[in-house]
């Protein structure tokens, strides 16, 4: 949020052309589509023609010069054969017009669509990409709304540049081309339109883009606010704490709305401003066109073609200035997806020369971690050899589930290094490191899908017999055989129908199937009662053997797994400097 609020005014208007790069693939289709609009703009040039051919011709008004004048007697010089074929040409000249209307816009929008696809996708690729920091600071429901709601306001910008913008452009050019060609006097009055209508689309672009930008900021606390909620949802029926979430969410939607009136008052004001602008021109044209006509300068017939291609002129102009909120809308949307695309991942590195798998040793070396401010751990320094089963214990807050976090490299240690083999997690490409190290957290994490799908995300090769084999040993099995459909049975959003135990008999299938050498286990039985821990230590001893395995636990059951257990301590802070909040050392007990 900060972010978007500190792009300068400059960037602001390059903000959609920042995206161009998106529309390279498909610059052969964009002229295509603009081809499709020329050919439809010459229909609409010849379309007032016929009419102007029966004012003059048939209704013998005035003779002047008509392009179409000597088609409309191609069937015959009598009036009433002139008066169908004019009829007839009126028809013909509106089916060509639309067929090349529908071509070209279904060719213009689709680039635009393709176009905001690819921006969404690259936005939530890189958004999962971002490192565990920018995830601890971004509400869930602020980024979904930003990959879904704004890249969907991209879209419709993207659209309305290419289906409406452009041809608009085209046929201003073209109209006021041809009322020049028709008389100079026609060309001044409809060019002298476009500055009236620009400036007022201008203006109402300055205002919509504020205002959306403010809208767009109130939508995205709302979807952060109903994430928010829905995830705790067991805890607001526990507690029946429904009104003051409906507070929260009723003091947000306010802001949502105050934005929102703000965008419809810009817009309602747009509407009368051009049609007052719109209309002095045309009030203009009749004046002088018709003073023209009496003084035998025009026929009528030409005096009605000026009259059809100053509408046609103008129309597309309004559309252009109502299209300024739209523009507005996608800039605000565009800065909010690009301060995701803008902020930087992990450099990628190169997995050569690293072993397929690692022997298991790891060195922690005067490690400090601090999130922001807060202090987490301290000049923490702790070997784990090859094979060792460490377990940290420690009081709350000791920085325990911290430092397997540094292990599984989700972050970076803010002093000091934490080796894999002797080499910095820093520098370990992502890839590897995760193909290194699995880890069973306190709640299991499981995917709508199946169960066998839900094991397979640790190694997503594995065939069916491996995946039954890996069931076997975490004891999936046992209660997989009394579903409906075994491992095929579907379970719900994060793993609901399984209780507590089977969900994380569910997280050591998946681990024992990565088979990384290296295992963290973070409070894997805590919340379990008696019976459920037993099952899920009967499953994780098979995951242990022959690996590395450093867990954090409270439970005494769970420490005889361990081979040596190592205390962190804190020691309070004598005073509120940061450099004496509380120091964190390893403490060997046993082992
Ligand atoms: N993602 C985070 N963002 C900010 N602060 C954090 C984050 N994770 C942990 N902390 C803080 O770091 C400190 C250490 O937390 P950590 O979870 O490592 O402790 P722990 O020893 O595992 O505690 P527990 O036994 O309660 O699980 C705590 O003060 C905690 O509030």
């Amino acid at each position: 949020m900060t972010r978007t609020r500190g792009i300068r005014r400059a960037d602001q208007r390059q903000v959609l052309w920042r995206f161009r790069g998106y529309g390279l693939p498909y610059l052969g289709t964009l002229f295509l589509g603009l081809g499709l609009r020329i050919c439809e703009m010459a229909a609409d040039l010849a379309a007032p023609w016929p009419i102007a051919a029966v004012v003059d011709r048939v209704l013998g008004m005035a003779s002047a010069h008509n392009p179409l004048a000597h088609l409309i007697g191609i069937f015959g010089a009598g009036k009433a054969t002139m008066l169908a074929t004019a009829a007839g040409a009126v028809i013909l000249i509106a089916a060509v017009s639309g067929v090349f209307d529908y071509v070209g816009d279904r060719v213009m929008n689709g680039v635009g669509e393709r176009m905001s696809v690819a921006i969404r996708t690259d936005a939530y690729g890189h958004l999962q990409r971002l490192p565990m920091s920018y995830h601890d600071r971004q509400a869930v429901g602020e980024s979904t709304s930003r990959i879904i709601t704004d890249c969907a306001r991209i879209k419709d910008s993207l659209v309305a540049l290419f289906a409406t913008l452009l041809p608009a452009m085209l046929s201003v050019v073209s109209f006021a081309i041809a009322l020049l060609w028709l008389d100079w006097r026609f060309g001044l009055i409809g060019i002298g339109c476009i500055p009236l209508v620009y400036v007022i689309g201008a203006h109402n672009r300055r205002l919509g883009h504020q205002t959306a930008r403010r809208e767009r900021e109130a939508e995205g606390r709302l979807a952060a606010q109903v994430t928010q909620t829905l995830h705790g949802i067991r805890t607001v029926h526990s507690f029946g704490r429904q009104d003051l979430h409906d507070h929260h969410f009723a003091v947000e939607s306010e802001g949502a709305l105050q934005a929102g009136l703000a965008t419809t008052r810009v817009q309602a004001l747009r509407v009368p401003l051009l049609e007052l602008a719109t209309a002095g021109g045309t009030a203009l044209l009749v004046w002088i066109g018709g003073s023209g006509v009496l003084n035998h300068w025009w026929s009528v017939g030409q005096l009605v073609v000026a009259i059809s291609y100053l509408n046609s002129m103008v129309s597309p102009i309004k559309s252009l200035s109502r299209l300024s909120v739209t523009f507005a809308q996608g800039q605000a949307s565009g800065e909010r997806v690009l301060a995701i695309l803008d902020e930087p991942r992990s450099p990628a590195r190169s997995e050569a020369g690293l072993p397929v798998r690692t022997a298991g040793r790891i060195d922690f070396r005067r490690v400090s971690m601090a999130y922001g401010p807060r202090q987490a751990l301290r000049d923490l320094d702790l070997t784990v050899l090859p094979g060792e089963r460490v377990a940290l214990t420690g009081p709350n807050g000791a920085g325990k589930s911290t430092s397997l976090a540094l292990i599984a490299g989700l972050y970076p240690p803010t002093l000091g290094s934490v080796a894999i083999d002797g080499r910095a997690t820093t520098e370990l490409p992502e890839s590897w490191l995760h193909r290194q190290v699995s880890v069973v957290l306190q709640d299991t994490y499981l995917f709508p899908g199946t169960l066998a799908e839900n094991i397979r995300y640790g190694r997503p090769d594995a065939d069916d017999a491996d995946v039954a084999t890996v069931a076997r040993a975490a004891l999936v099995t046992d209660f997989a055989q009394h579903l409906p459909d075994g491992l095929a049975t579907r379970i719900g959003d994060r793993g609901t129908g399984l209780s507590g135990g089977q969900r994380q008999r569910v997280g050591i299938a998946r681990a024992l199937l990565a088979d990384a050498p290296i295992v963290l286990l973070d409070e894997p039985t805590s919340g379990l009662d008696a019976d459920a821990e037993r099952l899920v230590i009967g499953a994780l001893r098979r995951l242990v053997v022959g690996r590395t395995v450093v867990m954090t636990t409270h439970r005494p059951a769970l420490l005889d797994v361990a081979t040596r257990t190592v205390r962190l301590t804190a020691t309070p802070p004598t005073s509120g400097r940061r450099d004496e909040l509380p120091r964190r050392t390893a403490v060997r007990i046993f082992g």
